[in-house]
């Protein structure tokens, strides 16, 4: 019986198809799988590149490309008929000598830019890979076929005009050198192309169908017609990782505790999904799947419903945010539901409190104390106060101070312990304080009995609070696979630079920087936004955006200006009734504005032009990706918002880290757009956008 694997492109080269070609087309495959009397067989292609391609037959006009080794099939695109001579007669089909892993490359479309790559290293002495000895590129796993080619490159845009043409596994390490990195960074990169290591023996260029078991992106078994349905039928993201997302998700097991850092849209939440699936078919105890809010989760446990198959593995993970388990397990311990403080009363009290200091600190400043000092390092003693380090404080407050401080917050704790009232973080802390009690050495599996989880997987973990930190080290044992951790520090909108390590959870660490989502040039001018430069959270000392980079071009982003807020609102009305004139579905474009007042304003716009698309607050758009997104009233004075900005006489370090946030906030809002984003502001633009 032959043996297929399944090339992605297969997915959604079937789409385009009419639905009853597309039927027959898979029955015949389905056919080809079983050897019935009538499945197609392979036919040769005449002046191919590679004698061990073929086409398949599948249906009028529809036929599949393959390459055949032994009993493997691998089935890399089905196309129309003559579109699938020519892609059979174009590419070439090899194995990587470094790592190991099947590659695709479009040799006549390098055959035809050579003249052109000639001409450019003609007309100059500069050459990207000059110093770059043939041995060194070799050893990159660059085809011999290529390296002539690669050392006619001038410069990186030269380069980078290439990528479509070459195997991701080659691009990666060439793309590394190009900007300058060592040998070192670039075998990196290329081992970053490794979903699984080729191990120590030697790699078989001859050998393709072991080159697939290795390249599971890019080929995926079918052993069955089940099988076959199964992948034809789900979407792409259940079946297909990137290299690296796969090794990640899919590791046997970790020792302890994992970070994954990333950009936006790298695939973090996807490496996540697919880790809690892991965990959950090796069958070992309940899941929690950690997400940012309610909103996530819904989408998340829908997605997981998708990816996993058996319903007692998929019944094994729970999703939630670290607010909702705070809550129930404060509620179980008390035998009813705890009673949370409403913003307008809390602000009332630390409105007292500040008059109690002798209005010597701000409600904002005494509020801050409390959550990023005391609620986070769980002092609760005055005594543990006086002595506490106060980092990312930059106003000192000798102990005659701390007490005036502590006297005030007390007033406020005191008064939500009289009420009976909490907020959020407060749960968090008096839940892991529960846990701790009553599982204490019950987590173990004799005694199992408040023990919540086996694992827990983290998404969004970069506005985590120490107090939720400590909330969701307390309900999962030390051990193998505890902490899945997913994050990316750049985009964190609250006030939680928390470096894991400090809280006791030694992660190791790993990193994605190939962002699926973002088209290049959004992605650039959202850099830019962001300043490029180092985020601290999550990691010990800073994450850098270098290296991050996007798989595809796209538009680049529109900026407008407009003279008043009317005109403003106008033109969203036109620009979103254009998007839908487009075709765009209504759930795949979002708006969103920094103010309350100003998402009201574009939903009454919207409304009455008839444009029914969801729209909200910029925190609103946390987690979530649409294809085009509009973001108004990007004006300096509202974004960043004015009055979230702690006044730098008061704090000079609270304000540079109220301005990081609302900048971390705008560049999140940003690479929310998978294919358009529009930015407009009537006035003086935010100072945070690019010129
Ligand atoms: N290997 C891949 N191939 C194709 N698409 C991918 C791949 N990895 C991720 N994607 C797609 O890219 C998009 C972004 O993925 P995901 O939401 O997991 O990224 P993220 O890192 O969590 O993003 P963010 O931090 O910005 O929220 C999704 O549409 C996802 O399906």
């Amino acid at each position: 019986m032959p043996r297929l694997a399944i090339a992605p492109e297969v997915l959604a080269d079937l789409d385009a198809f009419t639905r009853p070609t597309r039927r027959d087309a898979v029955i015949a495959m389905r056919r080809f799988l079983e050897q019935t009397t009538t499945a197609p067989h392979p036919e040769r292609v005449r002046n191919t590149r590679d004698p061990r391609v073929a086409t398949l037959w599948l249906a009028d006009g529809c036929r599949a490309v393959v390459v055949r080794q032994r009993d493997v099939y691998w089935m890399l695109t089905v196309l129309p008929d003559a579109e699938a001579w020519s892609y059979a007669q174009r590419h070439r089909f090899s194995v990587n000598a470094a790592i190991g892993v099947a590659e695709v490359w479009d040799a006549e479309a390098l055959e035809r830019v050579e003249p052109a790559l000639r001409r450019s290293a003609g007309s100059t002495g500069e050459r990207l890979f000059g110093h770059v000895p043939e041995t060194d590129l070799l050893e990159l796993g660059i085809d011999a076929l290529l390296v002539p080619l690669v050392r006619l490159i001038t410069t990186d845009v030269n380069l980078e005009a290439l990528e479509p043409l070459l195997p991701e596994s080659q691009y990666a390490p060439l793309w590394v050198l190009g900007r300058g990195g060592s040998m070192a960074e670039a075998r990196q990169a290329l081992d970053a192309q490794a979903a699984v290591p080729p191990g120590e023996a030697e790699v078989d260029v001859t050998d393709l169908p072991a080159a697939l078991e290795r390249t599971p992106g890019r080929a995926a078994f079918v052993p069955g017609p089940a099988d076959l349905e199964r992948v034809l039928s789900l979407p792409r993201w259940c079946t297909f990782l990137s290299p690296a997302q796969h090794r990640l998700a899919h590791q046997s097991e970790y020792e302890g505790s994992v970070l994954v850092t990333g950009g936006a849209g790298t695939g973090k939440t996807l490496v996540a999904l697919h880790r809690a699936a892991h965990l959950a078919r090796a069958g070992e105890g309940r899941i929690l799947l950690v997400t940012f809010s309610q909103a996530v989760a819904a989408d998340v446990a829908a997605k997981l419903d998708v990816l996993i198959e058996d319903r007692q593995a998929r019944e094994r993970i729970e999703v939630g945010n670290a607010e909702r388990l705070a809550h129930r397990i404060v509620a179980e311990a008390e035998g009813r539901p705890p009673l949370l403080v409403g913003g307008p009363d809390l602000a009332t009290l630390w409105q007292e409190a500040a008059g109690i200091c002798g209005d010597l600190h701000s409600p904002a400043f005494l509020l801050r104390e409390w959550e990023q000092v005391i609620l986070a390092q769980n002092l609760c003693t005055l005594q543990e106060y006086l002595a506490a380090r106060r980092p990312g404080r930059s106003v000192e407050l000798d102990d005659e101070e701390r007490t005036y401080v502590w006297k005030a917050i007390e007033h406020v704790t005191g008064r939500l312990r009289a009420t009976g009232r909490r907020t959020l973080l407060q749960l968090a802390a008096e839940a892991s304080m529960l846990l701790g009690r009553d599982t204490g050495d019950l987590l173990g599996d004799d005694a199992p009995r408040r023990e919540p989880y086996r694992h827990i997987v983290v998404d969004e973990a970069q506005d985590l609070h120490p107090a939720q930190w400590r909330l969701l080290r307390a309900a999962v044992p030390p051990g193998p696979d505890d902490l899945f951790i997913a994050g990316d520090p750049h985009q964190r909108i609250f006030d939680t630079r928390v470096a894991l390590s400090t809280l006791g959870i030694k992660a190791e660490t790993h990193r994605l920087s190939i962002s699926y989502r973002l088209p290049q040039e959004i992605l650039s001018w959202a850099v830019r936004l962001r300043g490029g430069g180092p985020a601290d959270g999550l990691v010990d000392g800073v994450t850098e955006l270098v290296g991050f980079r996007a798989t595809h071009p796209g538009r680049r982003p529109e900026v407008r200006e407009y003279t008043s807020p009317e005109a403003e609102l106008a033109g969203l009305a036109v620009l979103v009734t254009s998007w839908l004139g487009d075709g765009v579905p209504s759930g795949e474009i979002a708006v969103a504005a920094r103010t309350g007042d100003m998402v009201k304003e574009a939903k009454a716009v919207l409304g009455a032009a008839e444009a029914s698309v969801r729209v909200s607050t910029l925190h609103g758009l946390k987690g979530l990706e649409f294809r085009r997104v509009a973001l108004v009233g990007v004006a300096d004075g509202v974004v960043p918002a004015a009055d979230t900005l702690t006044p730098a006489a008061e704090d000079p370090t609270a304000r540079a880290h109220d301005l990081q946030r609302e900048r971390g906030l705008l560049y999140m809002a940003c690479t929310r757009a998978a294919e358009r984003l529009y930015v407009s502001y009537s006035g003086r633009a935010s100072p945070f956008l690019p010129p």
